[in-house]
Order: C-alpha cells, then sequence, then structure tokens
C-alpha cells in the first residue's frame, strides 16, 4: 500500500544545495520511496539558534510503502550519510530531514512523533509545506495553514530562493 509522507529539508552549513539535492536523489532511489513533489527552495532567517548562518529549506512529498519507522530509519542514515554534525541544540547543520507528517498518522514514541511536534511554529516548515499541498490538514489542527502561518513570527524571514521550475522534481537543480 502506497503512503503519502511530508519530509522537511534543511541545511547552512557548505554546499547547502549539494545537500538538498543528494538528499533528495536519496530519497527518490531508495527501494520503497517516491518523491513526488517538492516545493521552491526558500532562504531563512535561523530560528531558535540565531547566531548563525541563513538556512535553505524545503519540503517534499513522498510516497512510500516503507512503515513510519522504516522511513524514519532511512532519513536518519541519509543524514548520517551526508555528514550532520549535532553539536548545538537548532545550531548548524549539514542537513537536517524531518519527517512532517505520514498519511493523518499520529505516531508517539521516544525516537518519532509524528505530525512533527514543532512544525506548527515553523513558518520554514509551513510555507513550503503549502506550496506543494495548498488543501493539506494537520491531524488535530483545525485551523487553515494560511491562517496558522499568518501569526507567525518568523515568516518574515522565509524567501523564496530558487523558485519551483517545472513539475520534475529535480528541474529545481538543473541550472
Ligand atoms: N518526526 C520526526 N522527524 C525527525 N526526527 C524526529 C521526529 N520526531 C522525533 N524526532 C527525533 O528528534 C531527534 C532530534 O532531532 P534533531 O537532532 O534533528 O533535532 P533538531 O533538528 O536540532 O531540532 P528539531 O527536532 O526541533 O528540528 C531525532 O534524533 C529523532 O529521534
Ligand atoms: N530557518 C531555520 N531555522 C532553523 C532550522 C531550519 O531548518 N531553518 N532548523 C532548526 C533545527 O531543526 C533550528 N532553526
Amino acid at each position: 500500500m502506497e503512503n503519502i509522507a511530508y519530509i522537511a529539508l534543511g541545511s547552512n552549513l557548505g554546499d547547502r544545495v549539494y545537500y538538498l539535492r543528494s538528499a533528495i536523489e536519496a530519497l527518490h532511489y531508495y527501494e520503497g520511496i517516491s518523491v513526488k513533489s517538492s516545493s521552491s527552495i526558500y532562504e531563512t532567517d535561523p530560528v531558535g539558534y540565531v547566531h548563525q548562518d541563513k538556512f535553505l529549506n524545503m519540503v517534499v512529498e513522498v510516497a512510500t510503502t516503507l512503515s513510519p519507522f522504516a522511513l524514519f530509519d532511512v532519513t536518519q542514515q541519509i543524514e548520517r550519510e551526508f555528514g550532520r554534525k549535532r553539536e548545538i541544540r537548532w545550531g548548524p547543520r549539514t542537513l537536517d530531514l524531518d519527517i512532517l507528517l505520514y498519511n493523518h498518522e499520529n505516531i508517539e514514541t521516544e525516537q518519532l512523533v509524528i505530525p512533527h511536534p514543532r512544525m506548527a511554529e515553523r513558518a520554514f516548515v509551513l510555507i513550503p509545506l503549502l506550496e506543494i499541498n495548498s488543501h493539506l490538514a494537520i491531524p488535530n489542527i483545525s485551523e487553515p495553514l494560511t491562517d496558522i502561518i499568518d501569526r507567525l513570527p518568523d515568516k518574515e524571514g522565509v524567501r523564496v530562493w530558487k523558485q519551483k521550475d517545472g513539475e520534475d522534481v529535480f528541474a529545481l537543480f538543473e541550472s
């Protein structure tokens, strides 16, 4: 059975586009995962720990036969492969992959919480998510995404950096 999941990507260290592209390719070519759609790439002011460089953020929609836990193992493996450093909480990283949603499921384990517990506070997540699915509802939240985004303080710090160009998920990276 195919399941739909949304994954947020972020990078603010080194060749940021290289990390985003590599992560999307790694996801897409993994057996049981197919990247269906991707947002534009946004450049975003850092949130949480502010003394760091700007991030590139985006969101992808994937169809997958993997369980949420198997999908999480894959995202962790890809983060490790691309040398993610975790020295400061909310600090600089080459690559961060967060599973935002998996169908409409609610999952709460020590390792994995879905919907991602901080997604509704983050314009750098919700703005690209809204771009790829304007009808999306977050489980347990009745408010439309646009209304949530409107009152988020970090929305001013989220700017399109590379506009999505065409339907192919890798078209973004071709020029
Ligand atoms: N939906 C999820 N997607 C990714 N990681 C999750 C999720 N739910 C829980 N986690 C847990 O969060 C842990 C910490 O993640 P990470 O080091 O990426 O935090 P962070 O990126 O600094 O902060 P944040 O979690 O606020 O994005 C991971 O090891 C993972 O076990
Ligand atoms: N703009 C922006 N700020 C962040 C980000 C991120 O991806 N983008 N990730 C964080 C830790 O998950 C902390 N702060």
